[in-house]
Order: C-alpha cells, then sequence, then structure tokens
C-alpha cells in the first residue's frame, strides 16, 4: 500500500495495492495492521455508502462535534470525485487550510480525515459512488456544516459553485467566520 502525507498533519492519501489479473483486480480495500503500519489507530464502527448522480454534486462540508467526533476513509467505489478536508481545529497552525485529492474507482486512492477536519466532496462523473468508514457512529445532535464556497476558505473545487448540486443543509450552512469549532488543535499549549 502506497502512503503519501499531505500538508495537513494526519490526512493521509492511501492507495492500497491492486492484484490484476485476466478477471480484473483484487484489492484489500481496508486492512487494520497496514494503516497501523501507516500510523493510523483508527477504531471504525460505520461504514457509508452513498451514490450522487449528477456531476457537480457537491455534499459538504460536514462534521460530527465530540462526543461523536468522527475519523473517516474515504474511498470511490464509482466514478470520480474530488474529495476535500479542512483543518478545524482551533489553535493548529493549519486552521481553516484545506487539502483535495481526486479518488475514483479508476485510481483506487482513498484519503485518511482524522477528527476535527471538516469532509466534503464534489463529484466529477455521473452516478458517483463514495463508501467511507467511519470512527463514531450517526450522531444527528452533533452534526454541523460550513460552506463549502467559504472564500476564507478558498476550495478550488473544479466545480461552478453557481451550479453546484446541494442539499437544503448544505445550502444554508454557515461561513468559517461565523462558526465556533469545537476541535483544539492537541499541540496548542
Ligand atoms: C451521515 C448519515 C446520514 N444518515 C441519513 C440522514 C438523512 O436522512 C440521509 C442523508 O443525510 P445527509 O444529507 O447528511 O448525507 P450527506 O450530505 O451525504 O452527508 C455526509 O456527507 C459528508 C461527505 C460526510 O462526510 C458525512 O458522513 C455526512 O455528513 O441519511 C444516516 O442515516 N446516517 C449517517 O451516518
Amino acid at each position: 500500500m502506497q502512503v503519501k502525507q499531505t500538508e495537513l498533519g494526519g490526512v493521509v492519501v492511501l492507495t492500497p495495492q491492486r492484484h490484476g489479473d485476466a478477471r480484473g483486480f483484487f484489492s484489500e480495500s481496508w486492512n487494520k495492521r497496514r494503516l497501523a503500519e501507516a500510523g493510523i489507530e483508527a477504531e471504525f464502527v460505520q461504514d457509508n455508502h452513498s451514490l450522487s448522480a449528477k456531476v457537480g454534486t457537491v455534499r459538504g462540508l460536514h462534521f460530527q462535534s465530540p462526543p461523536h467526533a468522527q475519523g473517516k476513509l474515504v474511498r470511490c467505489g464509482r466514478g470520480c470525485l474530488f474529495d476535500v478536508a479542512v483543518d478545524i481545529r482551533k489553535g493548529s497552525p493549519t486552521f481553516g487550510r484545506w487539502v483535495g485529492v481526486e479518488l475514483s474507482f479508476e485510481n483506487g486512492k482513498q484519503l485518511y480525515i482524522p477528527e476535527g477536519f471538516l469532509h466534503g466532496f464534489a463529484t466529477r462523473a455521473p452516478d458517483t459512488e463514495i463508501i467511507y468508514k467511519c470512527t463514531d457512529y450517526y450522531a444527528p445532535e452533533c452534526d454541523g456544516a460550513v460552506r463549502f464556497d467559504d472564500p476564507e476558505i478558498g476550495i478550488d473545487w473544479g466545480v461552478d459553485a453557481g451550479a453546484a448540486v446541494l442539499s437544503e443543509k448544505d445550502a444554508k450552512a454557515p461561513l468559517l467566520k461565523d462558526f465556533d469549532s469545537p476541535f483544539v488543535w492537541e499541540g496548542a499549549a
């Protein structure tokens, strides 16, 4: 498995090995021991799977606040998407900074996003399916969001923000400056 650190500490791009043969390929999409070897000690308790029919669908930027904060291991089961993590840990030297990576069925890449980060994605192909493991259960009372097109964050989604396919919740999400993050950077004094 290839492991590539990003400029946001803890956010890691993983590419599991694919064993190709005349039938197609086989890949271990998740292996706890290999993640631990990559420095990721995560206990996953829930798998999520969603389908987004239209190109330019944006889901995010979401988080769950403590005590049900979620780390996520994200991959693309079909199609192609641009997956983004944003650091919202107060005191972090990279607070408000984002990283993005194209995940597709073709490239087999995965993104690990620890607790304390917003997560969102924009689809780049029709009928795109995202599949991701979470380190805590769904807790709607802890559900939170920040606007995907917040100019202070400045994510280049590669889609026309005005034409993005959004949920009502995402269309009404607050800006980062109007939001009090429940996360504190562990490196803070
Ligand atoms: C997240 C979640 C949702 N639901 C139900 C609640 C709604 O009836 C329906 C759609 O939920 P929502 O509109 O929040 O789904 P997304 O917009 O895809 O939200 C997700 O998108 C971003 C990318 C994430 O990382 C989060 O996992 C999550 O916030 O599924 C559940 O039953 N369990 C769950 O874990």
